[in-house]
């Protein structure tokens, strides 16, 4: 059974929901997973460091902030500079979801800064795996995934209201789908590793 865990930074709870959005769509893969704060891994001396060892994939999460992941999950970023020094997560699998206000609101900038960190530590990307959805269709449509267009992880919106309204549906489908798909990426890479 692969091991994933969710590495994540929500400062108003919209991110929150995408990564519990991610997790359900991990577990439903099959996986056990591990839903940790980046709030808790801001210094390399604490926090659970060896839980995200285990890991054999680490999906990371963060809200736009700025067009670029949020000073608490940069915070996290850096602290990683010890498991880096050790090579500690060479070739676990890598991936990454954000949330924004706007459509787009620059959430690439999030998500090319997450690419960098995984690949820093030598892991694999792994994408979002969906062609775009259709922008037009109301964003409450489940089964409209991927509607906001990305392709290196999974994009969600959310405005400036209680995170029980938004991200919606596609956009928490979406974020489901991702962590489906690592789990079962993870779950192969696992049993290859061992065959
Ligand atoms: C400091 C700050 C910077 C932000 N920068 C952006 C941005 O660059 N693009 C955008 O679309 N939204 C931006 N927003 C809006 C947030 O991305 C949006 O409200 C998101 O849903 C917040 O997620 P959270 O509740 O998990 O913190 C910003 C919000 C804050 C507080």
């Amino acid at each position: 059974m692969a091991h994933v865990a969710i590495v994540y930074h929500s400062g108003y709870g919209h991110t929150k929901k995408q990564a519990e959005a991610v997790q359900a769509g991990a577990l439903s893969g099959g996986a056990t997973v591990d839903l940790l704060k980046a709030d808790d891994l801001t210094d390399s001396e604490s926090g659970p460091w060896e839980t995200l060892e285990k890991a054999d994939a680490i999906i990371f999460g963060s809200p736009t902030y700025m067009g670029s992941v949020s000073g608490i999950f940069e915070s996290f970023a850096d602290a990683t500079s010890k498991v880096w020094f050790d090579g500690k997560w060479k070739d676990k699998l890598a991936a990454g979801f954000s949330c924004s206000s706007s459509l787009h609101g620059d959430k690439s900038g999030a998500l090319i800064r997450m690419v960098t960190l995984a690949c820093q530590h030598s892991m694999i990307w792994v994408s979002l795996g969906l062609p775009p959805g259709k922008p037009e269709h109301p964003s409450d449509d489940a089964g409209n995934l991927n509607r906001l267009g990305f392709y290196m992880g999974a994009g969600a919106q959310a405005g400036n209201v209680p995170p029980e309204e938004e991200p919606m549906a596609s956009d928490l489908a979406t974020a489901e789908h991702l962590g489906h798909r690592v789990a079962e990426i993870a779950a192969r890479h696992v049993k290859g590793a061992t065959s």
